[in-house]
């Protein structure tokens, strides 16, 4: 069965139109995620709400408890993630108030936890497609049917923030191909794939970061006022994708869900018992 996630970015603190909604604190292997999240079906289709930053905006890019927030979805039984996030464009043709579907990342950010396993349990997944297509098929559907302009694929450069970049910076991610810019899709869909999640983002352009000759470097004043403009097509977005994913879930075409099958690298009598109890879990699957 479909159980939606949605990670809710900058702007966005609650989803409309649940039924039964209830807000629960989940605790994690990790720790606390973000806030409690916000439970409840649309359209038939039960969905779970996590605010990246909490109510009332509390965390930085730095520390949000990606691991936490991954873990407790997973924990929810959350078998498709979603994120809405605010980012910066690094393309003329993609406006602020246009959103993307991201296809791919360059992670430069290094100040985060980016993985569940470690020491006593090593596995190795694969980040080459980070991103689901079945899920990018229906954020690019859910987002279209709002009006916004949509752009299928972009490459998603996360920075550590909580600082923008410097114009130079801005340059030189334009001439590595980046498309837009933000602070947390990294580690987050890392994670997502650990988890054997299913994970899209739904990037919401805010500004045209610093590079741009004809606009000035990015503020956070614009940026809000751009995110207060569109936080409706988002809400809207987000309420369109019960009804396209349905309640009856198929196996991932792309394999998501099964991502750990050949990823765990430590021998059985080497692996730390603790963390082996620690990661069943996001990985119950195959650790029993
Ligand atoms: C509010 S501007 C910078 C902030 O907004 C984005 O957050 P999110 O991805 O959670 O929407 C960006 O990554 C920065 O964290
Ligand atoms: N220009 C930018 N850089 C990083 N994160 C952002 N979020 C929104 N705009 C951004």
């Amino acid at each position: 069965m479909t159980k939606i996630g949605i990670i809710g970015g900058s702007g966005v603190y609650d989803i409309d139109g649940l039924e039964n909604r209830k807000w629960v604190a989940v605790d994690t292997p990790w720790g606390a995620p973000s806030d409690e999240l916000l439970t409840g079906t649309l359209n038939g289709v039960d969905m779970v709400f996590l605010p990246r930053h909490g109510r009332g905006h509390v965390q930085t890019p730095s520390t949000v408890n990606y691991r936490a927030n991954i873990a407790a979805l997973k924990i929810l039984g959350v078998t498709d993630v979603f994120s809405v996030s605010a980012c910066g464009s690094f393309r003329e043709n993609m406006a602020p108030g246009d959103f993307v579907i991201v296809d791919q990342f360059i992670d430069r950010t290094f100040a985060r936890e980016k993985s569940f396993f470690g020491p006593g349990l090593v596995a190795h997944v694969s980040v080459a497609h980070p991103t689901c297509e079945r899920l990018m098929d229906a954020a690019e559907t859910a987002a279209k049917a709002t009006g916004t302009t949509v752009h299928r694929g972009g490459t998603y450069l996360a920075m550590e923030g909580p600082q923008f970049s410097s114009m130079a910076e801005s340059h030189m991610y334009r001439a590595w191909g980046c498309d837009v810019i933000g602070m947390t899709n990294m580690p987050e869909a890392k994670l997502a794939r650990e988890a054997e999640l299913c994970y899209a983002s739904i990037a919401m352009i805010t500004d045209y970061d610093s590079w741009h000759p004809d606009h000035g470097a990015v503020q956070i004043t614009d940026i809000i006022a751009t995110l207060n403009g569109n936080s409706a097509n988002a809400k809207q977005t987000v309420a369109n994708l019960p009804a396209i994913l349905g309640t009856e879930r198929a196996p991932c075409p792309c394999g998501c869900d099964t991502a750990l099958e050949y990823a765990i690298m430590t021998a059985p009598d080497k692996r730390d018992g603790t963390m082996v109890e620690k990661l069943k879990v996001i990985a119950g699957r195959l650790l029993g």
